[in-house]
């Protein structure tokens, strides 16, 4: 036998904070000594963290990362244990995303990545180089003054793996998994056992199975241990990292780590016996074909052995059941951690949302409840650094610290229900309940006076006063009126948002939180710069249909009972007045169900459709009830108001990336923002095609590619044509 015991670990870095960067690194590799482990891997790009972006084009990150790392072999931190540390390295002129692989305070090797991560959320190529030179290992010179403090002057750099007296060892960075030909297929036929994988992957509802899948395929046919480390917490930006570190062994998954948490380090040890891998590929012929009329990899020789021979002190790892939150656990988890770690962070002293007792913000609350109770456990964990800062940011004094979720939620919250004369006793009265059940210091105000002052102001100045349409109005009006109570309602979130903490005598400011749904944000069902422009969005990017089932999950699992109501009320925006005969509803002044929009969202960018490809996938998928002329007329309106509002996206607040249908501009979906929104060449083709199709009714079979729909990565909206699945859709 041929025992090891290896560690990888989630770590809550921050983009640019080397000091706090590096007391992680040092507290990982600490837990990873105690636990006996000889390897010990960290995410990708830890030392710099990953979100640094066009900080990587600075060439001071890249020297404060070297700092760091030669603070690390100057101490005995990497004594007995092979650590891969993940930091940027200039070679030359070119900046490469590099695995500096270390052992008793030497340098062994750097490993560029090769295959950059650069679509959705990634653009590695704007700041580095992939490493093409595949043949052979090149000498790195070291920078003189690492060299000079490790009395080393160059390490083999470049692609290739570490052959130490009992195994190999290798490193593959993230993206290079995968890609189409990933590097382990090929080090597996050189014998490379055990895979380092260094990841900075966020998190996306539904994703991890994908990569779980990854890393079971990566070894489940071809025998090997494979290591993975993620970040895991908000680095700086809309994304959040969500950890799940893990070790599989020859298919199974041994160990995983959590993939929320508000911990900063969380260790994932597994003991081994490297025999299972070697046992696993003699077994197999056609590795054994392959193995021996390999491609040669370059390695670098270490005298040192990393495995111990059989003994009892060291029991064996055992497959475990994956853990998989379902989605409604995810929208409350991911979020609420990353709210968590933005608001230790910036400084501020809590929040504030403006709460209207419907859906979205509802959500919102929620989620930020969910928060207090993850602090609350925590600090009942025993998590120190979880403590500090809750006491800091809910200015405790005389030793104490939240014990109990409400209490914390009293301190840092506050919720605000600003009605007009269109509200409805309905809607604030949930509110007031459901900021009663998170504990939340709720206020009520009335905003008719803000309005009707400034409506006497226009009246003055132009002898005009609009009407709502019920009241005789024209549309123009009627938007008018409603435009002016959902601005002033942004108005009055940031004033008391900085003022209340004054009242209350209290120190700093609460950041304002927004709650328009990435549904309306496609279709412009907001107004620009109102109650949904605010400092950032937990639930920006997550789809109506999810977030009512998050409702009803919440109201139980959160012990947020009230939220089943609000999950129960047809979604209203209320600016308009209620009547007998009417009351404003979303979908009937949208034209669209959010049904229909989530559909419309997911073929627009996962699927990337124009107008004619989503026309002719929606034929299949609506035909047995719909008209091609009757789809082509929703396609059309659809695009119409897309476009139209678009430039709303430019301005959209910062939001929480949860779903690879997002609309959001600044980072993600990159469109222009001027349409010509009448589409006259696009939509000339839907209509000469419906023509042509004759109002007939496409027959559609119930096709078993229909339920074969994984309803996972289609959020259960069922098919689109055959074949145009995305299996990295949720990337
Ligand atoms: N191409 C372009 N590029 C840049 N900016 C452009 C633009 N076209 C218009 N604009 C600007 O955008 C403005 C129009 O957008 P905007 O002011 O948002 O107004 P608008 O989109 O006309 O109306 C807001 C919509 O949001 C709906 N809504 C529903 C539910 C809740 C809420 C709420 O707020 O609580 C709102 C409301 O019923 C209405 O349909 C124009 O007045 C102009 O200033
Ligand atoms: N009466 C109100 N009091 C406080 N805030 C409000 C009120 N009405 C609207 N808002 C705020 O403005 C945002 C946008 O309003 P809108 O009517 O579009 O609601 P929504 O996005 O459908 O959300 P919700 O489902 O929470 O009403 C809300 O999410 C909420 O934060
Ligand atoms: N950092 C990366 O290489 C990211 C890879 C991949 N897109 C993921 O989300 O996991």
């Amino acid at each position: 036998m041929r025992l090891i015991k290896v560690a990888t670990c989630n770590l809550n870095q921050w983009a640019m904070d080397f000091d706090c960067n590096l007391k992680n690194i040092k507290e990982s590799i600490s837990m990873a000594k105690e636990a006996g482990a000889v390897i010990r891997l960290g995410p990708e790009l830890e030392i710099t963290g990953y979100g640094c972006e066009d900080h990587f084009l600075e060439l001071d990150t890249v020297t404060h990362a070297w700092e760091c790392l030669k603070e690390l072999l100057l101490g005995d931190w990497t004594d007995g244990i092979l650590c891969s540390f993940g930091m940027p390295v200039i070679k030359g002129s070119e900046r490469y995303n590099c695995q500096i692989l270390c052992l008793n305070r030497k340098i062994v090797m750097i490993r560029p990545k090769m295959w950059l991560a650069n679509d959705g959320n990634y653009r590695e190529l704007r700041w580095f180089t992939a490493w093409k030179q595949k043949e052979y290992l090149e000498d790195f010179q070291l920078p003189t003054e690492v060299s000079e403090a490790l009395s080393q002057t160059t390490v083999p750099f470049g692609y290739g793996y570490i052959q130490f007296l009992d195994t190999a060892v290798v490193a593959e960075v993230c993206e290079e998994l995968f890609s189409p030909i990933p590097p382990h297929a090929e080090l597996a036929l050189n014998g490379v056992e055990v895979f380092m994988n260094a990841s900075g992957s966020h998190h996306q509802l539904r994703k991890l199975d994908l990569r779980l899948r990854a890393f079971i395929g990566a070894t489940h046919t071809r025998g090997g241990v494979y290591m993975y480390s993620n970040h895991q917490g908000c680095d700086g930006g809309r994304l959040y990292y969500d950890g799940c570190s893990c070790v599989v062994v020859n298919g199974d998954v041994v160990a995983q780590g959590s993939q929320f948490s508000l911990k900063d380090v969380e260790l994932v040890v597994a003991q081994i016996d490297l025999d299972a891998v070697a046992s696993l590929r003699g077994s197999i012929s056609s590795f054994q074909e392959q193995a021996s009329c390999k491609k040669k990899i370059s390695s670098v020789a270490v005298p040192f052995k990393l495995c111990q021979s059989f003994n009892l002190q060291m029991a064996l790892s055992s497959p475990l059941k994956i853990r998989y939150h379902c989605p409604e656990e995810e929208i409350a988890f991911g979020p609420a951690s990353w709210l968590w770690d933005y608001l230790r962070r910036s400084g501020a002293s809590g929040y504030l949302l403006p709460l209207s007792g419907g859906a979205d913000s509802s959500s919102v609350a929620a989620i930020v409840g969910c928060m207090c109770q993850l602090v609350v456990k925590e600090i009942a964990n025993g998590d120190e650094q979880v403590k500090a800062d809750a006491i800091r940011i809910g200015h405790y004094t005389d030793g104490q610290f939240p014990t109990d979720s409400k209490e914390f939620a009293k301190r840092i919250f506050y919720t605000v229900f600003m009605g007009s004369e269109n509200s409805s006793e309905a809607t604030k009265t949930r509110a007031k309940v459901l900021a009663d059940e998170i504990g939340s210091w709720h206020l009520d105000v009335s905003i008719d006076g803000v309005v009707s002052a400034l409506l006497s102001l226009f009246q003055t100045l132009t002898g005009k006063r609009p009407r709502y349409k019920v009241d005789g109005g024209s549309n123009i009006e009627n938007l008018g009126l409603q435009n002016i109570q959902a601005r002033i309602r942004m108005v009055l979130a940031f004033m008391l948002a900085s003022l209340l903490p004054w009242v209350h005598s209290k120190p700093g400011f609460y950041l304002v939180l927004g709650s328009s749904n990435v549904d309306e944000a496609l279709r412009g069902y907001l107004t620009k710069y109102d109650c949904s422009s605010a400092d950032i969005n937990p639930i920006g990017s997550i789809s109506k249909t999810d977030l009512r089932a998050f409702l009803k999950w919440a109201a139980i699992h959160l012990g947020f009972p009230s939220l089943a109501e609000v999950e129960a009320a047809p979604p209203t925006a209320e600016l308009e007045p209620i009547r007998v005969n009417y009351s404003q509803l979303d979908e009937v002044d949208m034209g669209m169900t959010y049904e229909e929009l989530s559909v419309y969202g997911r073929l627009r960018k996962i699927f990337r459709c124009g107008p004619l490809s989503m026309f002719k996938n929606l034929c299949y998928k609506w035909g047995t009830r719909l008209t091609p002329a009757e789809v082509a007329e929703k396609v059309k309106y659809f695009f119409k108001y897309y476009s139209i509002n678009r430039h709303k996206m430019t301005v959209l607040t910062p939001s929480y990336h949860a779903e690879s249908y997002s609309p959001e501009d600044n980072r993600f979906d990159l469109r222009q923002f001027l349409y010509n929104a009448r589409w006259p060449y696009q939509f000339r083709k839907i209509d000469e095609l419906a023509r042509d199709l004759d109002g007939d009714k496409v027959t559609i079979m119930k096709s078993t590619d229909q339920k074969k729909v994984d309803v996972r990565t289609d959020g259960g909206m069922g098919v689109v044509a055959a074949g145009s699945g995305d299996p990295r859709a949720g990337f």
